[in-house]
């Protein structure tokens, strides 16, 4: 009887039926179903299998689990985003030790929703942990975006701030587009600017920075050594910070893209013809197995909060894709948690190490 004993699709409670079990050979051993063991390779982090990767449980029932073989391979963000945070953290004691200084991070938190505060407090910590300075505002929710704009240029004139972040979303009164225009080019780590995005939209141009969520989705198909190439991509959203820069990364990487938004009619048969699929609509469960091409890979970015008493929050994260349903159709799939977030960070870092690098005249 193949029950289907989660009918929400997490990742999250799969991954908690999912019998582990390390061994001394820094390879994971999945019991009961198959696993694929890809060899740890930290001399060469670009090198394809560099990850441990084990293959994701299906929503069977544990005893229809010990016989049925799943098919897609995880990709597994938390721990590429942890082996670029230990490479980082070596460049940044290389460069402390041979000119004396660091990378500085200012993040700029605008209010009280709880969900920024947390990310804020995330991306502090990231940043302690790898050695480079952060610098933290936090105004009331009733700021005047003059009083955010003085802060912003405070830090676009100091040279020890070499990124700045404004955490968004900023409340409703405050212009968006006016706040991020104010960040010095040099100095936009998320990539926001419109200089920074119409760059990355032109051919033969160069960006100085590109936004961390594309950027971790696409580094994470090249440290899997998944070729985008010629492929057929869809990317599902089309915001500012997520979506739009998606699709432009994947088209200088010479995909076929088509975009998917909330307008779109035949989303599920347009989808279907991906080799790639990057999801980012913030749609709880959206994309199903129906939805899927066989082999195809997906980059779950949705981040959506679902009701879970037995959690000790209350709620858990799921993506936008069915992640049980679509196990057993992908080639590759990024779970959430512990896909495509982990990578946003660590390209934050990424970006902010690199500006930092430029200003200093640190090769
Ligand atoms: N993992 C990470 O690091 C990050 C995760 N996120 C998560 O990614 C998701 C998207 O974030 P963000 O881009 O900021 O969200 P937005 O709400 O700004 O954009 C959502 C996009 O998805 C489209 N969309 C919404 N519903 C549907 C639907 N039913 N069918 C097709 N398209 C749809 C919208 O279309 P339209 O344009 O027509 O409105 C829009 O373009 C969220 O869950 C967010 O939490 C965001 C940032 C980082
Ligand atoms: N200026 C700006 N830049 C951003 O990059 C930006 C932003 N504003 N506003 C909000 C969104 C959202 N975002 C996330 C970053 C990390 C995780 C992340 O690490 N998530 C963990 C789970 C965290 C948890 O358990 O709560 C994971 O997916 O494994 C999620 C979401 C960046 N954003």
């Amino acid at each position: 009887m193949a029950l289907t004993m989660f009918s929400d699709c997490s990742s999250s409670t799969t991954a908690r039926l999912l019998p582990l079990n390390r061994t001394g050979s820094g390879f994971l051993h999945l019991r009961g179903s198959s696993a694929t063991l890809l060899h740890l390779n930290p001399r060469n982090p670009r090198s394809l299998g560099v990850i441990s990767t084990q293959r994701c449980q299906s929503s069977y029932s544990p005893t229809v689990a010990m016989t049925t073989e799943t098919s897609a391979k995880v990709i597994d963000g938390k721990a590429v985003a942890k082996q670029i945070r230990d490479e980082i953290t070596s460049e940044i004691s290389r460069m402390r030790d041979a000119i004396g200084k660091v990378p500085g991070l200012a993040v700029i938190l605008v209010g009280d929703r709880k969900d920024s505060a947390t990310y804020v407090r995330n991306k502090k910590k990231a940043c302690e942990a790898v050695g480079i300075t952060s610098y933290e505002v936090r105004l009331p929710e009733d700021s005047t975006e003059q009083e955010l704009l003085k802060y912003i240029a405070e830090f676009n004139a100091n040279p020890s701030v070499h990124g700045i972040l404004i955490q968004l979303p900023l409340p409703r009164h405050m212009d968006e587009e006016n706040i991020l225009n104010a960040v010095r080019i040099e100095k936009d780590v998320d990539g926001f600017h419109p200089l920074n995005i119409g760059r990355l939209a032109m051919r033969g141009r160069e960006p100085l920075f590109v936004p961390c969520t594309p950027k971790g989705c696409i580094e994470l198909l090249h440290r899997y050594g998944i070729s985008i190439k010629g492929k057929r991509a869809v990317v599902i959203g089309r915001s500012n910070i997520v979506g739009m820069p998606a699709a432009l990364l994947l088209q200088r990487e010479d995909a076929t893209i088509s975009i998917i938004h909330s307008s779109t009619e035949n989303r599920e048969e347009i989808t279907r013809q991906a080799d790639i699929i990057i999801s980012a609509a913030g749609q709880a469960n959206m994309v199903r197995g129906s939805w899927i091409k066989p082999g195809a890979v997906i980059i779950d970015v949705g981040i959506n909060p679902v009701d879970d008493p037995n959690s000790p929050r209350g709620y858990r994260l799921v993506g936008d894709v069915c992640y049980d349903e679509a196990c057993k159709i992908a080639s590759a799939i990024t779970p959430v948690p512990g896909g495509v977030g982990p990578m946003t960070i660590a390209m934050l870092l990424s970006n902010t190490l690199s500006s930092a690098k430029r200003a200093l005249n640190f090769e």
